[in-house]
């Protein structure tokens, strides 16, 4: 294995986890509500802390600076509000069999399937104009098995636009078949960490071989890479670049939009969303299948938690835009 890395103590990390639990025990790091489930962690071994959702533990991230590029369709609309629904895959086949993944494109195991299905549930009434996926099979995945749960019944169709003749075949000549489809944009700057050397690698031996500080730095440090390949701070150049400025755009254009991708290029995208510290993002574990969700409005990101039921009281009381929308699926219904 090439590019021996050195390690730091990691003796003082705690972790975090989004979840939707919750808890009477918090602090606060920054603009961040931190809640305390259960032991505290280190390198691996348990993870005990949750992030939890709920109107206390709100947070407001400052505003964005919004791209300039003289598009109308950009103005933010001062009564608008964005949902934005942050998804890390459902487990895949590699996740299963505890093996470094990264750019290895994997498919969702039955239990992924599952999670993503659950996932779907809990954001089925939530609105979505518009889904990001990376280019792996496994966020694909997830997104449409998510979508197939949600109350507006929309399907999703990948959108190709990697040359013009796919972008010419793949179109749709009736307007009334386009209003009910979601489109799906793939985008490799959305793709997990490129895991280097270690891709295929067995999690565990790994550390058996290297030591657990030495693969919990290359897992989990801001700025050090694994051997050959990307720290997350390489994959935050391109993931947070992505949604600045393409999906930035959307939500201000008064879309609502749902990111399926991964645990690191989420990671990445959260850090900047929640302002968190490179020593802080540390800490920051998503689990699979676990949507967050965030409201655009006013030209700020006021984070949500993650939605525990299709009809947490929580979600739709915040926001006038998600409540009215929920009714209108009401009325659909009944
Ligand atoms: O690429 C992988 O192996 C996982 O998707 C994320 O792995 P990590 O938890 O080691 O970053």
């Amino acid at each position: 294995m090439a590019g021996a890395v050195s390690h730091h103590a990691l003796a003082s990390t705690q972790s975090y986890r989004w979840s939707a639990q919750s808890s009477r025990f918090g602090k606060r790091t920054g603009n961040v509500r931190w809640v305390r489930e259960g032991s505290r962690c280190y390198g691996g071994r348990k993870l005990g802390f949750v992030c939890t959702s709920g109107s206390q533990q709100s947070s407001v991230v400052e505003p964005f600076q919004l791209p300039s590029d003289g598009n109308s369709d950009h103005t933010p609309k001062k009564s608008s509000e964005s949902a934005l629904i942050l998804i890390r895959h459902g487990e895949s086949l590699w996740n299963e069999k505890n093996l470094f993944t990264g750019c290895v494109d994997v498919p969702l195991t039955p239990k992924g399937v599952e999670e993503a299905i659950e996932a779907g549930k809990r954001i089925c009434n939530i609105p979505i104009d518009m889904i990001y996926t990376s280019s792996l099979i496994r966020a694909q995945m997830t997104a449409m098995l998510a979508m197939m749960q949600h109350r507006r019944k929309k399907i999703p169709i990948i959108m190709h636009n990697e040359s013009e003749q796919a972008h010419r075949w793949s179109q749709i000549y009736s307007e009334e078949t386009k209003k009910q489809s979601i489109p799906v944009i793939t985008a490799w700057q959305l793709n997990e960490r490129m895991y280097g050397e270690l891709q295929g690698l067995n999690k565990q031996e790994t550390a058996d071989r290297f030591g657990n500080e030495q693969v919990h730095e290359w897992r989990r440090s801001y700025d050090i890479p694994p051997p050959n390949g990307e720290s997350l701070e390489m994959c935050a150049e391109r993931a947070v670049a992505y949604f600045k400025d393409q999906i930035v755009p959307q939500l201000v254009a008064g879309k609502h939009v749902m990111v399926a991708a991964h645990g690191n290029s989420l990671r990445s995208i959260i850090m900047h969303l929640d302002k968190l510290t490179s020593q802080e993002v540390i800490s920051l574990e998503l689990s699979t299948g676990i949507p967050m969700l965030y409201i655009f409005k006013e030209g700020k990101f006021i984070r949500r938690g993650s939605p525990v039921g299709p009809s947490e009281a929580s979600v739709y009381a915040y926001t006038r835009t998600l409540s009215k929308y929920r009714q209108k699926l009401d009325s659909m219904v009944s």
